[in-house]
């Protein structure tokens, strides 16, 4: 039984679509149930940087990220290579689907507790279009709502590509729910934004925004703060941020801090 099927509908406790970038729809059927498990499909020509993926696999790769790398390998219902451990803190197995596209299960590796909340961006400037966004009603009211925080117009972006560990946190963490501000407008341009509650250089409460934009950079992430970041922190381009991820039950916007009072 291959395991990605392109036409055909086999009875699966999975049964999804995902958009085919070349206009037609990819079916793809599980047979088995991963919890925890999501299809990510690359497209090496929105990337950044090109990822080498060999042949011939060099446009489209398959990444399915699993809560259980064992289980997974257990139900795939072709042969499957080995489980190697990665030096950028994952478990995967690569196998080919029938139509040859390389097909990556990936569990990310817990690191230590509290490893997994860290991450270092550097400053960059945008397009100015954060200060129209944080300062709309609809987003404002949530922020102090959910937050607690009344933000300063505006996100400070940061790009997390410069080490490994911070760019898996962040890939692992923007895949979590967060605290979700929603777009009451559902027109073609509208969407809704997640809300992570972080400590910024170990001293400034705010939150990381992550507007549930499409080709939104992979590896942007946009700060808010109840204050411009950029006087607060003495930093400009270039300059490096760390961030360290709260529980929404750890926010440090308590009653008392609230900023929108
Ligand atoms: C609270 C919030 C809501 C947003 N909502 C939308 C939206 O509805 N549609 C959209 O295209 N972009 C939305 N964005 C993303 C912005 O268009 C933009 O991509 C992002 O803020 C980066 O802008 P910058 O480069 O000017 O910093 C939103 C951003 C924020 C912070
Ligand atoms: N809490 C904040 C929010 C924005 N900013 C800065 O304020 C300016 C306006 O924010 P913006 O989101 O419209 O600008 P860009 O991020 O697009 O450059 C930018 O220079 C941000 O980096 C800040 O320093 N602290």
């Amino acid at each position: 039984m291959p395991l990605l099927s392109t036409s055909g509908a086999n009875s699966a406790l999975h049964k999804g679509h995902a958009h085919w970038p070349f206009g037609d729809w990819l079916e793809f059927v599980c047979q088995h149930h991963l919890d925890g498990m999501r299809l990510e499909i690359l497209d090496n020509r929105r990337e950044r940087r090109s990822l080498n993926l060999g042949s011939p696999a060099d446009r489209i790769h398959i990444v399915v990220e699993v809560a259980d790398i064992e289980s997974a390998r257990d139900a795939v219902s072709i042969e499957a290579p080995g489980i190697v451990t990665v030096s950028w803190g994952a478990r995967l197995f690569q196998l080919r689907d029938p139509d040859g596209v390389a097909v990556t299960y990936l569990e990310w590796l817990r690191p230590s507790s509290s490893q997994w909340r860290h991450m270092r961006g550097g400053i960059q400037s945008g397009h100015g279009r954060g200060q129209y966004f944080t300062q709309l009603d609809w987003a404002r009211a949530q922020f102090v709502e959910k937050l607690g925080m009344d933000p300063f117009p505006g996100t400070l972006n940061l790009m997390v590509e410069d080490d490994l560990d911070s760019t898996s946190n962040w890939l692992n963490l923007r895949g979590t729910p967060g605290i979700r501000i929603e777009n009451p407008h559902d027109g073609p341009r509208d969407c809704d934004a997640r809300c992570y509650p972080v400590l910024i250089d170990g001293r400034v409460s705010g939150a990381i925004v992550l507007p549930e934009v499409p080709q939104y950079p992979r590896l942007q992430i946009e700060l808010i703060a109840p204050a411009r970041l950029r006087d607060l922190l003495k930093k400009s381009d270039g300059d490096f941020v760390d961030i360290e991820v709260l529980d929404p039950s750890e926010n440090k916007f308590s009653k008392e801090e609230r900023t929108d009072a």
